[in-house]
């Protein structure tokens, strides 16, 4: 059996300013650093270990990361960074705030582009000041690889070909795995883990900063998953992530 944990990244500035973030890099709150060294400190305590890291490139997931590996006295542990891993681009709507995104377009279409499968939101323009073509971490890309949006299956296009090539390939090396990313890049994750439709997907919110376990077999299919600690707060956690798309 294998065992893979995947945390998503603990609250944001933008988080807590309830903005569309995407691949803009922003930092954590104290929260979310306190959420972070929660998370590590669950993982030592249940006796969690690991071999190898993985995080995205941008810094909400790497001082996650960070600040749990060193509640483990893991801080030694090797890091390998993707931009495959990254948030879901977020378009045109990077840096607006998601209620009042709702009042003015209404929370269904808010809704669709949350949380639809393959609806993405409205493209940002090459030359606007928030498009990341021009930022040296991209630099290794071809200008098309860096999206302008994204919707969820270009994000599960572009994080199974890690996952095979790198993570999965990793754990059946033997090495024990941990993946700090985010929101949109877990539920791509967990999209295909899981097999869920296009539809179910709608439903999926991910908290910040609790670690989520999967049990797989020879094959990597889960046998099962769950979150670490008290599963209500969890929950609580993840039904608060979907009301960032409500008015108030
Ligand atoms: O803004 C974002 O990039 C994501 C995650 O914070 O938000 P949402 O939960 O709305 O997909």
């Amino acid at each position: 059996m294998y065992q893979l944990v995947l945390i998503r990244h603990g609250e944001s500035t933008w988080n807590l300013e309830n903005r569309f973030t995407g691949w803009t890099d922003v930092d954590l709150t104290p929260t979310g650093v306190s959420q972070a060294m929660a998370a590590g400190k669950l993982l030592k305590a249940e006796g969690f270990d690991f071999d190898l890291c993985y995080t995205s490139v941008l810094k909400r997931a790497i001082h996650t990361l960070w600040y749990a590996l060193d509640e483990m006295d893991r801080a030694w542990l090797p890091v390998v960074k993707s931009w495959r891993l990254n948030e879901r681009h977020y378009g045109a709507l990077q840096g607006l705030n998601k209620a009042d995104m709702v009042r003015q377009y209404g929370e269904e279409q808010v809704l669709i582009w949350r949380r639809s499968y393959d609806t993405p939101p409205p493209a940002l323009d090459p030359a606007d000041a928030r498009c990341e073509r021009g930022d040296p971490r991209y630099a290794k890309l071809k200008p098309e690889e860096v999206p302008l949006t994204e919707c969820l299956k270009d994000t599960v296009a572009r994080v199974l070909p890690f996952w095979e090539e790198s993570i999965a390939r990793a754990m059946k090396a033997g090495q024990r795995v941990l993946v700090v990313a985010h929101g949109n890049s877990i539920r791509a994750l967990v999209t295909h883990l899981d097999n869920i439709s296009d539809s179910d997907i709608v439903g999926l919110n991910i908290p910040n900063g609790i670690p989520l376990v999967y049990e797989l077999d020879a094959e990597l299919r889960p046998l099962r998953h769950y979150y670490l600690g008290d599963a209500e707060a969890a929950e609580r956690a993840a039904a608060a992530v979907a009301s960032q798309g409500k008015s108030c």
